[in-house]
């Protein structure tokens, strides 16, 4: 028991919520103004924390960066298991999970900083996760799930789909994040939902 009465928080846990706490705040930096200009310093600023204090949790801006985009990959199996578990035929099981993939794009700082870090992965000094590939195996399988269902339309391949599928999301947010920071997200997600995914059915 501490002076106030109140049990003590695990030093554990107080060290969780401090790393939490800086993640969050450099992604919203990262978001904002890329890799290459933040610094520690701002991150420990905009965090209300001692730079050394951010050095304790991250001993540099690569660990920082690379923290965040594991993080942003991180966001993704609870969402699928929300959107699988629905159990909904494979098309729609699709649209489930392509849905909620735009609503963590649109509202979700740690995704969004993740995939602006994947695009500048190039500055980046650090043991990034290569990117796209876990969405295109995944998006194959859901893909083959609705060619057993017979309504794939002929001649497109789940492979072939799925590769279509990853680069016209990627595209799409990407564009709507430097067209309008992602304000028109939901507008060109439709058009995506009605061209390309509609585009798929037999
Ligand atoms: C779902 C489209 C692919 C997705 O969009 C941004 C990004 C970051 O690199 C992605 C990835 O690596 O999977």
């Amino acid at each position: 028991m501490t002076m106030t009465g109140r049990r003590s928080e695990p030093k554990q846990e107080r060290a969780w919520r401090t790393r939490a706490h800086i993640l969050l705040m450099a992604a919203e930096l990262f978001a904002e103004r890329g890799y290459a200009t933040v610094t520690l310093q701002d991150v420990a600023e905009r965090a209300s924390m001692t730079k050394g204090a951010v050095y304790f949790h991250y001993k540099n801006k690569e660990e920082l960066a690379v923290a965040v985009v594991q993080e942003h990959y991180a966001r993704w199996p609870l969402l699928l298991q929300e959107a699988t578990s629905r159990q909904l035929p494979p098309y729609e099981t699709l649209v489930a999970v392509l849905d909620g993939v735009t609503h963590a794009f649109r509202d979700d700082i740690v995704v969004q900083a993740g995939a602006r870090l994947q695009v500048e992965r190039s500055l980046i000094n650090g043991d990034l996760p290569e990117p796209y590939v876990g969405w295109e195996d995944y998006l194959t399988n859901l893909v083959e799930e609705i060619d057993k269902a017979g309504e794939l339309r002929p001649g497109i391949t789940p492979r072939g789909a799925a590769r279509v599928l990853v680069a016209a999301f990627f595209g799409m947010q990407h564009i709507s994040d430097v067209l309008t920071r992602r304000a028109d997200l939901s507008e060109r997600y439709g058009e995506l939902r009605h061209v390309v995914l509609e585009g798929l059915r037999a």
